[in-house]
This record gives structure tokens, C-alpha cells and sequence, in this order.
């Protein structure tokens, strides 16, 4: 996708322009985070930021950027500024494919103000929803266990937006996608099976499935439910799968794509198994979720395959995360941003984030949120409750946050969704079960050093009417 600097809010380049003309070499951390976990989860899963760190190191505005802001009222030596614009700035973030958590920073951009600001729609645009889209897919994998997940969302998708849910699906734990787009960029493994168009452009469904078989016979798969499952479209798929074999191949599955998955998943396995075709699998659509998934594993449907759509890709039921992009500190100085409520109050200053690991490797089930100096945390305060805290003398402290870009380059390999899903699967391996339920999860904690609630509550008084 051809993402310019102009991939960004009107707002970002008034205030922009402003700095250019008053402060043209002030220094800003940002810190980005999210106030909730999406789907009432007890976690999430980091996701987007090779995207963000390819997209910034390239980063410009484009001559028709320049000349459409000419056209908007920008003056021209802020306009000769743009067109050499770069990000030029470090990143410090968590690992792509992480188990996150609420109000603590997940990234902090330290660079010149009027570059931060700029880039700040971009990084919460890419990193909000692939986080949303990864998280959803993390809780599908919990319910199929080891089913194969297909991703089956692009249609539905919102806009473009589809290509970026099917990477950040893989990072959840999808095998595949239908995006052939998305699949061909990221190096996801692509497949799909057949559309009901296929079958009802026929006279008859038996000749669609021998036509089928004879020029697609590797990983072939047919959709039984177009006239009826159990009377036309299995009976047909059992003879094609019988003639594929007489030619020495293998009809590698059927699929369901209505009615009762559960009774009809039941029925067809007998019936496959009836005719010695127990190696057919069996692939489900329509509108699954991960309650329909695991309400289908508790009935004990023998589904091998889940083709998952809109529900993944929309991020269904939540529309967003929350995530936020909030200045903690400049030209050196910490700054905080007030709420009414106070779980909005910002955290000033350029920090670090330690997360606790018992005596096994496992999350203890705390992140301390420290300034960035301070090589370890003895003692967690709650955020808000001065009567409670946590002494950390035991665990061993694992930093999150890494410099992965510096003067706007990356200073870190870049790693393909198959390696970024295969640490989020073993970062969830380390969270412990209670946090991973679907109803009332644990509350993992998040706690802040002494010296960073100090600082924090010197600047409540500070900035307090
Ligand atoms: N045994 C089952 N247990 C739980 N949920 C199921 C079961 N079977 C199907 N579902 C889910 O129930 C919903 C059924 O939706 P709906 O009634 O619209 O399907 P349908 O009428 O069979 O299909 P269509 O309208 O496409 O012909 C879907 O989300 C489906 O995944
Ligand atoms: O239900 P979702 O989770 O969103 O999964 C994707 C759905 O998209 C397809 O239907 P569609 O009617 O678009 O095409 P088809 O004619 O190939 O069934 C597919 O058959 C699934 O039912
Ligand atoms: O391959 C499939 O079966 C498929 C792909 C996209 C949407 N619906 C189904």
C-alpha cells in the first residue's frame, strides 16, 4: 500500500507548522498505549509494528502532498520543510507478537516534536488495528485448540483494511489466509476452497465436483451445502472422492456452510468414515466466532477446519482499541496530561516497562512501569492506591521495551509474521491460564515504580486547580 507522510490528521500539520515557526528543535517522547483489552479479554497481542517501522524509514511527502497542502492555506517555508521531511527519530517498543496490557507504554517515540506528531495518526492507525485484529485471532486459536484456522475475512473486511487484518491474524494464530494479496507480501500460506457460484453455474452438482476434481485435485476441497448436505452434496462428494481415488488422488475435504455444524459435522464424518474416507477433513464457515468454535468443540463436532470471516476482521464485537499517543516528556522535562478520571492521567517521562517472571519462566502476572533509568524495580505501587503495593525482590525482571529504530533507521532485523507468530504463541505459553478465560479473566497488574509515582503526583500538584 502507498502510504505518503500525508497519511496523517489535518490537526498533526497545523500544530506542525506552529513548532516549525516557534520551535522548530523541540525533542518529544510519546508514549503509546491502550486503556482496555478489546473483546473483554484478559490480554492482547501486540501487532504492526514491522509495518510501521518499514513505513517510516521511507516516509516523505509527496510532490502532490505538497502541493495539495499549498492549496490548504500552508505557507511556503513550512512547505519547503515538508518536502524534505523524515522521520528521523528512535523507537523503543515491545516485540511484535507480545501479550500486552492496559496503561502502560507499548512503544515511546523520542524525536524532534513536529516529526512525532506527524507520524502519530500513522503508528495508532496501523498499530490499533492490528492489534485489535491479532488479539481477536489469538482468542479464536484458544477455542479451536488445533484445529486449522483459515482466514476467510478480505470481503467483508473494512476496505483495505482487510489486507492488514490477514498479517495480523497469522500473528494471532491463523495457519492461512484466502488473501492472496496479503499472503503474497507477508509470505503467509494462501488456500481456499470453492464458492457456491461454482456449483449453481451447472446444471448439476455431481459434474461441478468431477470438473473440479480433475483440474484442482491437490488440497481439494467441496462446499456440500449448496442443494442439501446430507442428500445430494455429501452422497456426490463420497463419489468423486471414490473416483479421485481410482486415479490415485485425494479429495482432501468437504465443506459446511450452514445449518446445524454440529449435527451436520457429526453425520458427514460417519458417513465418510462408511465409506473408508476417514482422511477427508471436514471445513466450517458461516459467521463463526470463538464462542460458536468452542460451543462446537464442547458438542464434540469433528471439525478439522474453521474458515473464519467477518467476525475476525471487523474485530467484531468491539470496533476499535482504545490505543492512545500521549506526550510524556519535553526538551527533557516530564509532562502529564490531566483527567477528571484518574485512570486517564498520563505517565510523564521516558520509561521502561519489567515484567516479572516467577521462578519457572512463567508471568507472574505484573508489568512495573519504571523511569527509563532505573535498572530495576525493587517495590510496585499501585497506581492509584497508596495503601497497596508489591515487593518485586523475587522475580526476575524481564525489560519489554527495546530500541528498535534510531535517527530514523532500524536498528533491529526485521522478522516475518511466521517468527512474530511463533513468539506470541510462546509469550502466551508463559501467561498463565487464569488470564487466558474467556469469562472474568484475571486482572494482570501493572504497577509503578516509587521514583515514577513520585514524579507523577509532584506534577498532579504542580498542574492542579
Ligand atoms: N451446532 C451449533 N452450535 C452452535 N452454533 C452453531 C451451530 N451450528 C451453526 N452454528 C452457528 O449459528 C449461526 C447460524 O446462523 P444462521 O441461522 O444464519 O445459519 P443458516 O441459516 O444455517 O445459514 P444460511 O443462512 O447461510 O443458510 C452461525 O453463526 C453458525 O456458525
Ligand atoms: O461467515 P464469515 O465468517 O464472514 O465467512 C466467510 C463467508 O463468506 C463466504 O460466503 P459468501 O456468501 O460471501 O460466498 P459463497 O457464495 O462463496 O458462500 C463463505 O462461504 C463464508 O460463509
Ligand atoms: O476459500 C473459501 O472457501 C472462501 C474464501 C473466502 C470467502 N469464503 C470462502
Amino acid at each position: 500500500m502507498n502510504i505518503t507522510a500525508a497519511y496523517t490528521d489535518y490537526y498533526q500539520l497545523t500544530m506542525a507548522q506552529v513548532y516549525f515557526g516557534t520551535k522548530p528543535n523541540g525533542r518529544a517522547v510519546f508514549d503509546y498505549y491502550f486503556r482496555s483489552n478489546p473483546f473483554n479479554s484478559g490480554y492482547s497481542i501486540f501487532a504492526g509494528l514491522e509495518d510501521v517501522l518499514n513505513i517510516l524509514e521511507t516516509l516523505e511527502f509527496t510532490a502532490s502532498d505538497i502541493s495539495y497542502l499549498k492549496q490548504h492555506g500552508f505557507e511556503n517555508d513550512f512547505l519547503e520543510y515538508l518536502k524534505d521531511f523524515r522521520f528521523r527519530g528512535s523507537i523503543f517498543s515491545s516485540k511484535e507478537g507480545d501479550v500486552v496490557f492496559p496503561n502502560r507504554p507499548i512503544l515511546q517515540v523520542e524525536a524532534n516534536i513536529i516529526e512525532a506528531q506527524i507520524v502519530e495518526t500513522l503508528l495508532l492507525n496501523m498499530l490499533n488495528f492490528q492489534t485489535l485484529i491479532a488479539t481477536k485471532a489469538s482468542r479464536i486459536r484458544r477455542s479451536a485448540k488445533d484445529g486449522i484456522l483459515l482466514d476467510m475475512g478480505l470481503r467483508r473486511a473494512h476496505a483495505t483494511g482487510g489486507y492488514y487484518a490477514s498479517r495480523a491474524a497469522a500473528i494471532g494464530g491463523f495457519d492461512s489466509t484466502s488473501n492472496v494479496k496479503a499472503a503474497e507480501d507477508y509470505n503467509i500460506p494462501s488456500s481456499g476452497t470453492m464458492a457456491h457460484s461454482f456449483i449453481q453455474s451447472y446444471e448439476d452438482e455431481l459434474q461441478a465436483f468431477r470438473d473440479f476434481a480433475k483440474m484442482r485435485p491437490v488440497n481439494c476441497v467441496l462446499l456440500i451445502d449448496t442443494y442439501n448436505t446430507l442428500r445430494s452434496g455429501l452422497p456426490n462428494a463420497i463419489t468423486v472422492a471414490k473416483e479421485m481415488e481410482s486415479n490415485g488422488t485425494q479429495l482432501m475435504g468437504v465443506r459446511l456452510d450452514s445449518g446445524d455444524l454440529a449435527y451436520l459435522s457429526k453425520k458427514t464424518r460417519k458417513l465418510l468414515d462408511d465409506a473408508n474416507l476417514d482422511y477427508v477433513k471436514i471445513v466450517v464457515s458461516n459467521q463463526l466466532d470463538e464462542y460458536v468454535i468452542k460451543s462446537l468443540k464442547d458438542q464434540g463436532a469433528p471439525i478439522d477446519i474453521f474458515g473464519v470471516g467477518t467476525n475476525l476482521v471487523t474485530g467484531k464485537p468491539d470496533a476499535a482499541l482504545d490505543g492512545v499517543y500521549k506526550l510524556s516528556e519535553y526538551n527533557g522535562d516530564p509532562r502529564i496530561k490531566l483527567s477528571e478520571n484518574i485512570i486517564k492521567v498520563s505517565l510523564p517521562s521516558k520509561k521502561q516497562v519489567y515484567r516479572m517472571l516467577d521462578s519457572t519462566g512463567m508471568f507472574y502476572g505484573a508489568d512495573a512501569v519504571a523511569l527509563f533509568n532505573e535498572a530495576e524495580v525493587a517495590q510496585m505501587e499501585h497506581p492509584f492506591d497508596a495503601t497497596k503495593s508489591l515487593n518485586l525482590s523475587s522475580f526476575k525482571q524481564e525489560p519489554l521495551l527495546e530500541k528498535v529504530m534510531e535517527d530514523g533507521k532500524r536498528t533491529t532485523p526485521s522478522r516475518s509474521v511466521s517468527e512474530i507468530a511463533d513468539y506470541s504463541k510462546s509469550r502466551l505459553a508463559q501467561l498463565p491460564d487464569e488470564y487466558k478465560r474467556f469469562q472474568n479473566p484475571h486482572i494482570y497488574k501493572i504497577g509503578l515504580s516509587t521514583a515514577l509515582k513520585q514524579e507523577r503526583d509532584t506534577l498532579v500538584q504542580k498542574h492542579k486547580f
